[in-house]
Formats: C-alpha cells, sequence, structure tokens
C-alpha cells in the first residue's frame, strides 16, 4: 500500500457571515496577529481593540455585505472550488484540504482532522504566491505552533513562494488575454500593501530603499514582498508584450500612512488628472477574488477614477478556478 500525502492550502479567511459582529470578530482574529500589526503588545491591543476595530468594524460590514454573493464570501468560494479541482488532478494518493488563517475552517481544526489521518508526510502550500510574514509567514507560523505539540510529528513541508512559477505567471497571462490590452490607457498591477517596516525586516544589512527591489531580485532581497510584486509583474508583462512605460506597479488597501508606495489610489487620481480614459487593473497578490479586487478594485477606484476624469476601471479577474492556477498547485505539490 502507498502512504497517503496530506496536502493543506491555506487562504487568508474572511468573516462567517457579513454581520457586524462576525467581521468585529474576523478583524480583531486578524489585527491583534503581531505579524500583521508589528507593533509592541500593549500598543497593538489599544490601537487594535480599542481604536481600529471598533471604529472599522460596522464600516466594514458594510462592504461585506455588497460583496457576499448566494455562495457566501467569494475568497472562501473560490478556494474550495479550487481544493476540489486540486483534489481531482492529484487523485487518490493525496488528501487535499482548506483552512484559513482567520476565522474558519480554521487552521487547528483542519490540522486535528489530519493528524488523526496519520499522514507521513504532510505539505502546506499557503495560497499567497509572494512571500509576506503577515500572510505566508503568519499561516506557516500557525502550522507550526500546532503541530509542534503532535506527539508524531510527520515530514513536512512548507512552501514559501513562488511568484515566478510558470504555471501561476501563466493563469494571469491567460487573464489578461481576456482583455483588448491595447484599448487601454494604461495598466495597472495593484498589490496588496505593506507597512514599508515590514520589507525592511527581510534583511539584515539595512532597509529595504538601497536594494533595487524595483528592478532585480537578488540573494538579500529574494523574500522582500515588494522585489517579488516587481518580478511578478515583469514576468507577466513581457509575456503579454506591454512595453514598461504602458504599466504601473502600485500597492492598495493600506491602513495608515508609512506603507510601500506607490498607493493604488494615488496613481488611479494621476492617471486620472492625465486625462487617460480607460485602465486595465491586475491583482496578482489575490489568488482568488475577494473583497479588495471585486469592492476595492472594481466599485472604489471605478468611482475614484470617474471623480478625476476617468471612464473605466476594469478588473482582471483573479485565478480563481483557471486550470493553469490548479496546475501550479499540483506541480508544487508534486516536486514536494
Ligand atoms: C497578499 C496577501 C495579503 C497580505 C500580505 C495582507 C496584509 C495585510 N492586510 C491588512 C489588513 C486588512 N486586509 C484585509 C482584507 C484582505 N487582505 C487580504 C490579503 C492580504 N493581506 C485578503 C485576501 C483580504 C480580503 C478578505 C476577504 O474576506 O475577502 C482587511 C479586511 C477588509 C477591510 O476591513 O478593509 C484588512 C483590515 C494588514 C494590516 C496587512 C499587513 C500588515
Ligand atoms: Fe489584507
Ligand atoms: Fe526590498
Amino acid at each position: 500500500m502507498k502512504d497517503k500525502i496530506g496536502v493543506l492550502l491555506i487562504n487568508l479567511g474572511t468573516p462567517d457571515s457579513p454581520s457586524v459582529g462576525h467581521v468585529r470578530s474576523y478583524l480583531s482574529q486578524f489585527l491583534n496577529d503581531p505579524r500583521v500589526i508589528d507593533i509592541p503588545w500593549l500598543l497593538r491591543k489599544l490601537l487594535v481593540n480599542v481604536v481600529i476595530v471598533p471604529f472599522r468594524a460596522s464600516k466594514s460590514a458594510k462592504v461585506y455585505k455588497k460583496l457576499w454573493t448566494a455562495d457566501g464570501s467569494p475568497l472562501l468560494y473560490y478556494s474550495e472550488r479550487a481544493k476540489e479541482l486540486l483534489q481531482q488532478q492529484l487523485g487518490s494518493q493525496y488528501d487535499v484540504y482548506l483552512a484559513m488563517r482567520y476565522k474558519n475552517p480554521s487552521i487547528p481544526d483542519v490540522l486535528e482532522t489530519m493528524r488523526k489521518k496519520n499522514y507521513s508526510k504532510i505539505i502546506v502550500l499557503p495560497m499567497f504566491p509572494q512571500y509576506a510574514s503577515a500572510s505566508t509567514g503568519s499561516a506557516l507560523e500557525e502550522v507550526m505552533r500546532v503541530v509542534q505539540k503532535w506527539w508524531v510529528i510527520p515530514e513536512l513541508r512548507l512552501i514559501s513562494q513562488y511568484y515566478d512559477h510558470a504555471d501561476y505567471i501563466n493563469g494571469f497571462v491567460e487573464r489578461g488575454k481576456q482583455h483588448r490590452i491595447d484599448d487601454y490607457d494604461h495598466v495597472l498591477f495593484s498589490y496588496h500593501g505593506l507597512p514599508q517596516r515590514q520589507l525592511d525586516k527581510v534583511y539584515n544589512d539595512g532597509p529595504c530603499d538601497g536594494h533595487n527591489c524595483e528592478h532585480e531580485v537578488t540573494e538579500e532581497n529574494k523574500f522582500c514582498y515588494k522585489a517579488a510584486c516587481y518580478a511578478t509583474t515583469r514576468l507577466i508583462a513581457e509575456r503579454l508584450g506591454i512595453p514598461s512605460s504602458k504599466y504601473t506597479v502600485c500597492f492598495q488597501s493600506r491602513l495608515d500612512e508609512g506603507w510601500v508606495k506607490p498607493y493604488s489610489d494615488e496613481v488611479i487620481k494621476e492617471c486620472g488628472k492625465k486625462g487617460m480614459k480607460k485602465l486595465l487593473v491586475f491583482s496578482p497578490a489575490f489568488t482568488a477574488d475577494c473583497l479588495e479586487t471585486i469592492i476595492e478594485i472594481g466599485e472604489e477606484y471605478q468611482e475614484l477614477f470617474h471623480e478625476h476624469g476617468g471612464e473605466k476601471v476594469q478588473l482582471v479577474e483573479s485565478l480563481n478556478d483557471h486550470p493553469s492556477w490548479i496546475q501550479c498547485m499540483k506541480s508544487l505539490v508534486l516536486q514536494n
């Protein structure tokens, strides 16, 4: 009998429902994570539990209500669909599971189910192609926190990043081909932002600035999220024949100032002021459509662009259940 292998996919997580209570509970778990708000404990507790969550919960809940569909939260729906398709592709030698870093299905619950199956090997695959301590780092830390307490610790493979995987790039190239790129004045590659200090912490030899992260990936910056985002963009743009003069890399969803620049909303305003009318927006850090793509890009940036003279912000659909994305995950599993 061949040993079965367990595969654990992890995505970020989403509230259990768009109610204010569920959104509050989600934000509280998410933002109390020291890898997300990386400031001293007492300051984080005060900032998150007294300032951010009480003020943000009802505002965010309204946005989640717009996002919610009959299938629930798109992030969870598409992640589950990707899990099912990956299971079909891998066949019966593998058991594929899905967990969310925040809320449900939770990493401890899913790992407990996996522990009982006695796998000789577990492969952990965060659905974040670019490493960030706030996403991949946090998901992997949570897995290690749980597994370290097991009596029997199986062979464990943790996948950190794969932004340059040919099938992942191919997925976004295929998504891009669904649009007539020549019809657009400019193309944005809008990635989820991070506080600048979180980029700096990746380095042993000084801050991110000065490492040429906009242009190359080296031994020093290979785990810098910004360097990985720019490298991802070059790979997609090159394949689609988009010249560097026709695109801009930018970063969205900042909570305050001091996040990695340029900010997507500022870039969009500038594009409008320059007289551009149509923008095509890729968001390659998200492998499943979610609040940050459907609402922030698809609705809020559309409105913002319109206010500044533009006409259309067209979001490129995320990978969701695209065959290249499933192929990417399959090949990462088989390599491990
Ligand atoms: C690339 C993956 C992600 C990184 C890195 C990341 C960092 C990060 N996020 C916040 C704050 C928020 N993010 C929110 C939503 C959200 N974030 C990601 C992914 C990454 N975040 C996703 C996929 C989503 C959408 C989830 C969904 O349910 O659809 C939110 C909640 C929404 C809101 O209230 O605006 C917050 C807050 C920080 C602070 C951070 C790193 C420091
Ligand atoms: Fe986020
Ligand atoms: Fe960097």
